[in-house]
């Protein structure tokens, strides 16, 4: 079996604390992620300011044989942000647990079908290809996960990924509900986890076991909170336990994980923002 590897340094891996990538940072590491061969690069939040566009719009210049991604909230303006980058590739995100969608949206479950049919027809209008993300997936309920996969494949979208946002899986479960959602789902499904309890590349083995087809991944696993899963790792574990080659070159990944981690420690300081007020959410 192949893993498709979707490599998201540029995006999650830049959501650790604290890290803020130099435009020519991001465009080398593209450079070396497609020279180690990753099918995928999320290489950017077009939404997030000019400083991001002008790298988004340089990595796309490159020409590279990845796919490089543009990520969306569903959203037309960060859609349209994301095209005006020259993104081929557009990843569309919503959140579909009730948690997220009535607690920090602030809408219905009805709301987040619309929003995502409605963004990806507007992405596919412009002819790019659109892949889906379903944040909170594994605190959602299963079905509204399948309703949300449904309306995004008669869209047009071409695969999935189902965020384990807070990083709460765990191997047996993992393997338990990605058995069934390879089976029941519409579109090919990527797995993203966090890395809270030690557990996200032992999940990504299991869902690479149970047939998920694509896992995110990011170099030296850096990424929100406790990160992601690491992409040295995927690629020999994947190897080594479920004999699944990912395309990747392996003498590539030293220097990868060097230029990453030389990226980390420039210094740059990131923005601090005031602390937001969460008394309203407090139990
Ligand atoms: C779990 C994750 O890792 S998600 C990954 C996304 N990355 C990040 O969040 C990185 C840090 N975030 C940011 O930099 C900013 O939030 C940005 C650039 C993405 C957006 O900034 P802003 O436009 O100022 O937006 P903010 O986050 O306050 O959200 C504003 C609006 O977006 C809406 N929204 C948020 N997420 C989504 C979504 N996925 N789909 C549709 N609408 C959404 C909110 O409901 C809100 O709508 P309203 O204005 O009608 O109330
Ligand atoms: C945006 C998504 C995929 C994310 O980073 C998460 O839910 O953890």
């Amino acid at each position: 079996m192949n893993v498709g590897i979707v490599d998201t340094t540029l995006r999650d891996g830049e959501q650790a604390a604290g890290l803020v990538f130099l435009p020519e940072e991001k465009i080398d590491i593209a450079k070396a992620l497609n020279a180690a061969g990753v099918f995928a690069i999320e290489a950017g939040i077009p939404a997030n300011g000019p400083e991001e566009r002008e790298a988004l719009t340089a990595i796309n210049q490159l020409g590279l044989n990845s796919q490089v991604i543009g990520w969306c909230r569903a959203v037309k303006d960060d859609i349209l942000a994301a095209v005006q980058c020259g993104c081929r590739f557009i990843h569309i995100s919503a959140p579909v647990s009730d948690l997220h969608i009535n607690c920090k949206l602030r809408k219905s479950r009805a709301w987040v079908l619309q929003k995502i049919g409605e963004s990806v027809r507007y992405a596919r209008s412009f002819g790019c290809r659109v892949l889906v993300g379903a944040e909170d997936a594994s605190r959602a309920d299963c079905e509204f996960f399948l309703r949300f996969a449904a309306t995004a494949a008669q869209a047009g979208a071409e695969r999935i990924r189902y965020a384990d946002t807070v990083g709460l899986m765990e191997p047996l479960g993992t393997y338990a509900k990605m058995r069934r959602l390879v089976e029941h789902c519409p579109l090919p499904l990527e797995i993203h986890l966090h890395n809270d309890f030690g557990l996200a590349l032992a999940n990504s083995l299991a869902a690479v076991q149970a047939g998920t087809p694509f896992v995110s991944v990011t170099v030296n696993g850096i990424g929100e909170r406790a990160g992601n899963v690491s992409l040295q790792h995927a690629v020999h574990t994947f190897s080594t336990f479920a004999d699944c080659a990912t395309g990747i070159e392996p003498e590539k990944l030293p220097t990868l994980a060097e230029l990453v981690s030389a990226a980390c420690m420039h210094g740059r300081p990131a923005p601090v923002s005031p602390p937001a007020d969460c008394s309203q959410f407090a139990r």
